[in-house]
């Protein structure tokens, strides 16, 4: 570990506690305690008598235990976090002073929170969802936090409305109903009846809304940042993070099953990675608008609810951003962490986006009741540079202030304002500003619906039928025939073949035209097609190999070492836990997990070794077909060799999925098969292309492209019941 990411640790390790062989027991207060299990009560051998509240040690750890509950967030309740680092390969110093943007010989250490936004901290992490991505850097020059989503828009402009929204799409009022979902009338209604909203509710609805792990999703600041240089130059920056495994969403069916099967999907994958040493690393980039050309595009650059197109405006990259270290302790680390937008390095500033204003305020309001007025000085949040000022006391204060002054100015000049002219120092930026005062939003704000236009039009064909199920299942769960008629309506106005396959499928009146025609445009790097991995990879793919007693130890030993030498996550799962015999003798094989235990959703692939009386159980037993089934219905990619190559063909049952024979390996809709197998086409050494001759070039290659589109776009996947 480096030395600056050490910088934080050992600024942890002040409050950091474990016991050696040696520690025993003791209170609260530092007494050695002798009984952990009896209360004090008045006692004879043949009679159980009065419990006595003179017990301290009793009494104070029932005490403790009643107030272990803090409130939970308001929004983003349930989350999870990582220990890492930022460090910066381009300096941008010709936009910002910042030294965390300017100086790359520097490491930073940071701490990410990723969560969703509307359960309550025990609801499941597979929900559709809004993700928040939020990233705290310890700089030398005070905390910097990217308080950001995985979603580049935001439902409101204003931030007046954050209340309105979040009552509307938290559980309703009357019965708290439904849990961590935004399918009921109440959300739909305030979509409708918002219309600033439209272009957040297609990318909440869209594959942005379940991701398959917190590593593959995008981060964005959101709101518009400002940047200042030596020159006292100012220009508009937009924060992005983009994984380097790429932008992958489950697909619905599968994130339902997980949310019940799974419920700590996601947090467990996080945790996964970092333990296997496979790093989740992110670019970090910038979008950067010059103030002279701020009003030069036909949207507001400080208007929430609108993207800047990448054509428009390229992203430059800058840094990285690496996840290594998991948390000590979650509740003092993760649910103790405490963002906030106000919270920014000198060298970047705030724009008069007026969410982003209300953003700086509001943060710093819910810390005061969730953790009290001395958040700051918690072990995760406080800062790795000196913090020397005037604030004083408040409830749990920690820090010791020696000496006689508490005031400035100090008849000892103590603590003095910090000079302006240094680089480490936060200066305000200087602007004429003149205007009318009063409750309203300029022009451009008014406008709505070309964005949500341009991300529709920019998606790929099966993330738009992904985004119409989405509307069609939300739509089903209102009731109220209000609030689906509306909406369709509203989506007639993006796009009329949207609108139409969704009333449709929710019995509301089909439009017959368009509320204003689609204007056709697409923008790079909307769809998540557009950003997958610049080299295919099964790094960190979970790839289940399905084994029962008399399995081909051949092909299971060469393609479990190839997932294995190329960072994926082999798993072996039987129909029992014990250890599982290979054909012909040899080491028996200890199943990571049973069938029942564990579930086709939990993985991104199957791998199905023959084996005549291993594939004989296997065809026989109703959850392995199962397995491959839904597989196959969730689009992931499944290889098969010898014998299981027919109980493949046999749990698909279409025919246009062609398998092998012989000694080649075919691929066919993501189902990779090898009739014959040898050691050659088996072999460790793999060329992750499509039209690789061995079955493992063939077979990494379809779990590296996430999912077989076609197998959905030509509609097998429906025919196959899972
Ligand atoms: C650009 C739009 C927004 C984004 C990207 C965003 C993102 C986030 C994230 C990531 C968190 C979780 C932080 C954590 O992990 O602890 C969060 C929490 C929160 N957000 Fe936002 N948010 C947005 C808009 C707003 C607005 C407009 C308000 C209020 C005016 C607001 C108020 C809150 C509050 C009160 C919390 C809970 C904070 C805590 O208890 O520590 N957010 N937000």
């Amino acid at each position: 570990m480096s030395s600056s990411q050490g910088a934080k640790l050992a600024d942890l390790q002040r409050d950091m506690k474990e016991p050696t062989d040696k520690t025993t027991l003791t209170s609260d207060f530092g007494v050695p305690q002798t009984n952990n299990d009896d209360w004090l009560k008045v006692y004879s051998e043949d009679k159980q008598g009065p419990f006595l509240m003179e017990d301290n040690f009793g009494r104070e750890k029932i005490h403790r235990f009643d107030h272990e509950r803090i409130p939970e967030r308001v929004v983003h309740a349930r989350g999870a976090g990582a220990f890492g680092r930022f460090t910066l390969h381009t300096s941008i110093e010709d936009l910002t002073y910042a030294p965390i943007l300017t100086d790359t010989s520097r490491e930073t250490p940071v701490f990410v929170r990723f969560s969703t936004v509307l359960g309550s901290r025990g609801s499941a992490d597979t929900v559709r969802d809004v993700r928040g991505f939020a990233v705290k850097m310890y700089t030398q020059e005070g905390n910097w936090d990217i308080v950001g989503n995985d979603i580049p828009v935001f439902f409101i402009q204003d931030a007046i409305k954050f209340p309105d929204m979040v009552h509307a799409a938290k559980p309703e009022p009357h019965n708290e109903v439904p849990q961590a979902q935004s399918a009921h009338n109440n959300f739909w209604d305030f979509q409708f009846l918002h219309p600033e909203a439209t272009h957040m509710f297609m990318w909440a609805m869209s594959d942005r809304g379940i991701p398959r792990s917190f590593r593959m999703m995008q981060g964005f600041g959101v709101n518009t940042f400002t940047l200042v240089n030596s020159k006292k130059e100012r220009s508009f920056v937009k924060f992005h993070f983009t994984p380097e495994l790429g932008v992958h969403s489950l697909v619905w069916d599968e994130a339902l099953k997980l949310a019940g099967q799974d419920p700590d999907f996601h947090r467990k994958d996080l945790e996964e990675a970092i333990e296997n040493g496979a790093f989740p690393k992110w670019k970090f980039g910038v979008q950067v608008i010059p103030e002279a050309k701020e009003h030069d595009f036909d949207f507001d650059i400080l208007d929430a609810t609108k993207v800047w197109p990448e054509d428009l405006v390229p992203v430059k990259y800058i840094g990285e951003l690496e996840l290594n270290r998991m948390p000590d302790e979650y509740f003092p680390q993760t649910e103790q962490v405490a963002f906030c937008t106000a919270h920014v390095p000198p060298g970047i500033g705030f724009s008069d986006d007026p969410l982003l204003q209300g953003r700086n305020f509001s943060y710093f309001d819910t810390q005061l009741s969730r953790l009290g007025v001395n958040w700051q000085e918690l072990p995760i949040n406080r800062p790795v540079c000196p913090v020397m000022n005037f604030n004083r006391d408040g409830a749990m204060r920690h820090a010791i202030h020696k000496g006689t002054t508490n005031y400035w100015p100090n008849r000892f000049s103590k603590v003095p304002p910090a000079p302006e002219d240094s680089k480490t120092s936060y200066v305000d930026y200087e602007e004429k500003v003149a205007g009318i005062k009063k409750r309203a939003r300029s022009a451009k704000f008014r406008e709505h619906v070309a964005q949500a236009q341009l991300f529709f039009n920019s998606l790929s064909p099966q993330e738009r039928s992904h985004l119409t199920s989405a509307l069609a299942f939300e739509l089903d769960h209102c009731d109220d025939e209000v609030v689906y008629e509306r909406m369709a309506q509203r989506l007639a106005e993006i796009d009329l073949g949207l609108a139409q396959s969704v009333a449709e499928m929710v019995g509301a009146t089909v439009p017959d035209k368009a509320g204003r025609p689609n204007h056709g445009r697409r923008a790079p790097n909307l769809s998540q097609m557009d950003l997958l991995p610049a080299k295919p990879t099964i790094a960190t793919r979970r790839v289940a190999i399905l084994i029962a007693d008399g399995f081909d130890s051949v092909s299971y030993t060469a393609v479990r070492g190839a997932i294995g030498a190329l960072q994926g996550t082999p798993m072996v799962i039987a129909p029992r836990r014990s250890a599982i015999k290979p054909a012909g003798g040899g080491a028996s094989v200890k199943p990571d997990h049973h069938l029942e235990g564990f579930r086709s959703t939990m993985v991104d692939a199957i791998f199905i070794p023959g084996g005549e009386q291993s594939i004989k159980a296997l065809s026989s037993n109703g959850r392995a077909l199962h397995w491959v089934r839904e597989a196959f219905g969730h689009l992931k990619a499944i290889g098969a060799t010898g014998e299981a190559v027919s109980f493949v063909r046999t749990a698909v049952s279409l025919p246009a999925v062609e398998v092998s024979s012989s000694e080649e390996a075919v691929e066919s809709y993501g189902v990779v098969t090898l009739g014959n197998p040898n050691t050659d086409s088996l072999s460790k050494v793999v060329d992750i292309v499509k039209n690789g001759k061995k079955f493992t070039d063939k077979f990494f290659h379809a779990i590296a492209m996430h999912r077989n589109w076609d197998r959905e776009l030509q509609g097998l996947s429906t025919q196959v019941a899972y």
